[in-house]
């Protein structure tokens, strides 16, 4: 018997390079470069408005590049069929949840589309979801409801998981749930990308992280290599200030 792969060799589970795109007279992306491999948190950072959403968008198959290569699962996601999707995990910032419907009706819908989807009962129980399950979603709260989304996200066991400030607006307890569940899934083998403003989020959870600044990645590598001695914050400002390069 072959030893199993170890989950960040081989190919990278993502890549993005050399993405340009322009929205108007806004060039949102100017030779964007970066990847993600199996089995880690890769934290995509960025000033509002430096091209992480538009990337991810890309890379979600929501949006087309003018220029360059997105590869997710070595496919070119623009236009990919139902197996690619079902491969893949989602969770945007507004939700993209059914207003009308309830977490408990919600969830089990979701997991029926996949042949081995997370137990609902489990994924509801980890991230606290069953007081509310019979609240429509148009009446949760807002943490309420990006837990639902990332539930949503997660329940097919994506091989990768983008997911767009997964803790953003959790209180603290909800918070550590999600952190506990990103990294659970990610050791089971899945890339999980996400985008988030926090530094102690990067640093707590990623493995790797993505400095985005004006439409390209300014810095891309482990935590521990892109914080280098002084830390994350100091190099995100570094590397982040308008028309300056690191320090
Ligand atoms: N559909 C669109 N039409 C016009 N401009 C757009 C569109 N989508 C994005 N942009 C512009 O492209 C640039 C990059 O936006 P993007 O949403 O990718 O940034 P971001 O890094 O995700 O920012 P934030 O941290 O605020 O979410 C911005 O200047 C934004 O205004």
């Amino acid at each position: 018997m072959s030893a199993a792969p170890l989950p960040n060799s081989g190919r990278p589970s993502v890549v993005v390079e050399d993405l340009h795109r322009r929205f108007g007279r806004v060039q949102a992306l100017r030779g964007m470069s970066w990847e993600a491999r199996a089995g880690r948190i890769t934290a995509v950072l960025g000033p509002n408005g430096a091209g992480k959403t538009t990337t991810v968008a890309c890379l979600e198959g929501l949006l087309q590049a003018d220029s360059g290569t997105v590869r997710v699962l070595e496919e070119n996601p623009w236009g990919a069929g139902p197996e690619h999707r079902a491969r893949v995990g989602v969770m945007l910032q507004d939700g993209g949840l059914p207003n009308t419907s309830t977490p408990a009706r919600l969830l089990p819908h979701l997991a029926r589309l996949y042949a081995d989807p997370w137990p609902v009962e489990d994924l509801a129980g980890r991230l606290d979801l069953r007081s509310f399950s019979s609240t429509s979603v148009r009446r949760l709260s807002g943490g309420q409801r990006q837990r639902v989304a990332l539930a949503a996200a997660l329940i097919g066991r994506p091989e990768v998981a983008f997911l767009d400030e997964p803790s953003a607006g959790l209180d603290p307890h909800a918070r550590l749930d999600v952190w506990d569940l990103v990294r659970e899934v990610a050791a089971s083998g899945t890339c999980v990308v996400l985008t988030t403003h926090s530094f102690e989020e990067a640093e707590r959870l990623a493995d790797d992280v993505v400095v985005v600044a004006d439409g390209r990645a300014v810095a891309s590598g482990s935590v521990a290599d892109v914080a280098a001695e002084r830390g994350l914050e100091h190099a995100y400002f570094a590397l982040t200030r308008p028309g300056g390069t690191a320090a």
